[in-house]
């Protein structure tokens, strides 16, 4: 018998699993918004221009192919640690922010979950929300940690769970490690208003907690990357010495070339210098080096003056196109005549709504309207056009009334 006859068949992943039964419908009116990924008024995957034009450059200079080192390209993890920290981050000007390129996001919460579990001095549980993205927990135990949740979300208000968040963060055994959506919160756009991030961060300090930032949007919520690191740049501001995800995937469309970042903000430069030599000890075995082609485009864009403007202003069409399309799907399911309430589609905010749906009302949308999105009730927003909208309101309004 072969060595994997006992492998067991494990399930389609619950999101991109979506997109392979999208891809099975042959309905020419199918509609995917599964996958958090952008799509322009056409329905079509986007290249930002800036993103092109930076391309250009980087092959008209004739790069070699040589290892870019174990953190990866330095004008990259330069500028994106600039990006997410701001330019007035204290730790930033005085050299404590410790940072690596990783396999875009999710390779950064790896390295994040791989780096606490070997070095956080408190115990090894990280608390994720209630709902989270749903690789996060997949993530943090093959990084052997124990994973438990805080209350989150109010399925009630469809809105945050304010009062639970704090009084769980408040709970937790002193110590404890915080997964934190920066901004955009996957899978219910639903995020804390700066004043409530205030009150999260007493609570965080109060427990003695540490904060793990997972920032996969900065930019694609507002449409302002400022606006959208105002969390994260608060915390530090308050004397957390959090770790950061970053990934460029979505606000630079940058998907498939894996760009992100992984940082951990050190209370000296003598301290910074010794966790870079052990991202460095734990990237090694992983996978030694990053790729250098997507890092080279975003040094390039965020080092460029003019493209970097270009760029925000890319950036901030795409979270204007999403937010352009709640109004146009609460507007079609008001004129379909439907009795609930749509306010939660226009008040959340980044690539997803949290519609409210049920796992049952999900898959009949899928199989007798060929409308794909995951069984939470989240749809990514991106995934509507002004073409499809109509027909969309009509399905929900099908299935839920
Ligand atoms: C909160 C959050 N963190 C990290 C990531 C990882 O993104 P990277 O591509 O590794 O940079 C995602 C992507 N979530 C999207 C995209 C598809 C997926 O990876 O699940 C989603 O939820 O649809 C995310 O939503």
């Amino acid at each position: 018998a072969s060595a994997w006859s006992q492998v067991p068949q494990g399930p389609p992943d619950a999101i991109l699993g979506i997109t392979e039964a999208f891809k099975k419908d042959s309905n020419p009116k199918k509609i995917n918004l599964g996958v958090g990924a952008y799509r322009d008024d056409a329905g079509k995957p986007y290249v930002l221009p800036s993103v092109q034009q930076a391309e250009q450059t980087v092959v008209q200079q004739n790069l070699d192919k040589e290892y870019a080192g174990i953190t990866g390209v330095p004008d990259f993890t330069k500028a994106a640690a600039l990006l997410a920290y701001g330019p007035d981050s204290t730790p930033l000007k005085e050299g404590r922010v410790c940072i690596t390129q990783s396999i875009s996001g999710t390779g950064a919460l790896r390295i994040g979950g791989a780096f606490l579990q070997r070095f956080y001095p408190g115990a090894k549980t990280i608390y994720i929300p209630t709902p989270s993205w749903a690789n996060h927990k997949a993530v943090f135990l093959d990084s052997g940690l124990e994973v438990k949740q805080y209350r989150y979300y109010n399925k009630d208000t469809i809105g945050l769970d304010f009062d639970g968040m704090v009084e769980d963060i408040k709970n937790m055994p002193k110590g404890s490690m915080v997964l934190l959506h920066a901004c955009a919160h996957n899978p219910t756009g639903v995020d804390p208003t700066e004043q409530q991030w205030k009150a999260i961060s007493d609570a965080v300090k109060e427990g003695g907690h540490y904060p793990f930032f997972d920032m996969a949007y900065q930019g694609f919520a507002s449409g302002n990357t400022d606006k959208d690191a105002f969390a994260l740049r608060y915390f530090l501001k308050e004397g957390h010495l959090p770790c950061l995800a970053q990934s460029f995937a979505k606000n630079m469309g940058l998907y498939g070339e894996r760009v992100g970042a992984f940082s951990v903000v050190a209370s000296s430069t003598e301290e910074k210098a010794r966790l870079d030599s052990q991202i460095k000890i734990l990237v090694r075995p992983l996978y030694s080096n990053p790729p250098v082609h997507g890092a080279r485009i975003a040094s390039t864009i965020l080092n460029d003056p003019k493209l970097n403007q270009q760029w925000l202003g890319e950036v901030e069409g795409m979270a204007g196109r999403i937010i352009k399309m709640r109004a146009l799907l609460k507007e079609n399911l008001e004129k379909m005549g439907s009795k609930h309430k749509w306010d939660h589609i226009t008040d959340q905010i980044g690539m997803f709504a949290y519609t409210g749906l049920n796992a049952e009302q999900m898959t009949k949308l899928a199989e007798e309207h060929s409308v794909y999105a995951t069984k939470d009730g989240r749809i990514s927003v991106a995934g509507i056009t002004t073409d499809n909208v109509g027909r969309l309101a009509e399905a929900i309004y099908k299935v839920k009334g």
